[in-house]
């Protein structure tokens, strides 16, 4: 069965680097000019909260428990094509996991099943700046995959500028050029800008990636990044749980969930830690209390039993 040329635009970016931020701003501006598209999410987790954050009427596939750039890699194919049969989209947007390698998900996405039906396949990053300012501090291989990612896109958005001070990110940004001078920048907050831009940019960008080489940095193989999931059954104490979250090694690199805390014990909150900062959102739908935890060498056993004192 044929269907439609389609264009794939994967959404590459370390954990917590601002990718659903930009993924729900695009479908926005994607229902504002009448086009159908649809969504890929991966996450190296059991369960997505993102993929709860996009409009309900996204037609979405979810790959959970691994990473399209190396553990489940086969099954990404699969899923776009039967994305591409059910609902014929002009666009299908790819979530990757953060600790994705760019061009592997790209190789994983560019199979002889998919080829015929790809009228265009790009990358489009989102960075961390604080974090990208502190790389000092991340493991070599965390590191490396930073810089790849920033290496191997169409089109870079430098986020969360407004967390670093002025006067370090004109050095911070020479970095990336250096590191990557052909693809256009953006340097924002909440990855707002002017969305077009990024179509008109990369709709004209050379791609590059089929001629250079890359050093394969997967989640599962090289970088020991890992997640695991912790389900309360009865509310807990907020401040006990944030004074927990200070104390967590520095390479747990991101957490999602939703809770409940004793002082409202009906309300479902969601969750978001990011490059150690918390932030809490009123949930509307009951969710389980499940936190998914997601980072380096953790030492599961021992923070569970901790989390289990909460
Ligand atoms: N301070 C600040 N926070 C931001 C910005 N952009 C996004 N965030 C927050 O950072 C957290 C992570 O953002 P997401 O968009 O979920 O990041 P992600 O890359 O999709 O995360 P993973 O899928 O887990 O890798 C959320 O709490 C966002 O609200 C920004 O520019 N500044």
């Amino acid at each position: 069965m044929t269907t439609k040329p389609v264009e794939i635009y994967i959404l590459s970016g370390f954990l917590g680097s601002g990718k659903t931020t930009l993924l729900t701003q695009l479908l926005a501006w994607e229902k504002e000019r009448g086009r159908q598209v649809a969504v890929l999410m991966n996450e190296i987790g059991n369960i997505s909260v993102d993929s709860r954050l996009l409009p309900p009427d996204t037609p979405l596939k979810e790959l959970l428990n691994g990473c399209i750039c190396c553990t489940i890699q086969a099954q990404l194919s699969h899923q776009l094509l039967s994305l591409c049969q059910q609902h014929t989209p002009d666009a299908i947007y790819i979530e990757a996991t953060g600790a994705a390698h760019p061009i592997e998900v790209l190789d994983a996405c560019i199979t002889p099943l998919m080829a015929k039906q790809i009228k265009t396949c790009k990358i489009v990053t989102t960075l961390d700046l604080p974090r990208w300012r502190d790389r000092d501090r991340l493991s070599v291989r965390v590191r490396r995959l930073m810089e790849e990612q920033v290496r191997f896109t169409d089109f870079l958005i430098i986020n969360k500028a407004s967390d670093v001070a002025e006067s370090e990110r004109e050095r911070l940004i020479a970095d990336l050029v250096h590191i990557n001078s052909t693809a256009p920048q953006i340097v924002t907050d909440f990855a707002r800008f002017d969305l077009p831009l990024l179509y008109d940019a990369v709709g004209t960008h050379t791609s590059f990636y089929r001629t250079e080489t890359h050093q394969p940095a997967h989640a599962a193989e090289h970088l020991r990044v890992r997640a695991f999931s912790y389900t309360w059954d009865k509310p807990i104490d907020r401040n006990m749980f944030e004074a927990w979250l200070r104390t967590t090694p520095d390479t747990l690199y991101r957490a999602k969930g939703y809770l409940r805390f004793h002082d409202q014990p009906q309300q479902t909150m969601l969750f978001q830690y990011a490059y150690g900062m918390p932030m809490f959102t009123e949930e509307p739908f009951p969710y389980p209390s499940t936190v998914v935890f997601i980072g380096e060498d953790l030492p599961e056993a021992e923070l569970k039993a901790q989390l289990a004192k909460l």
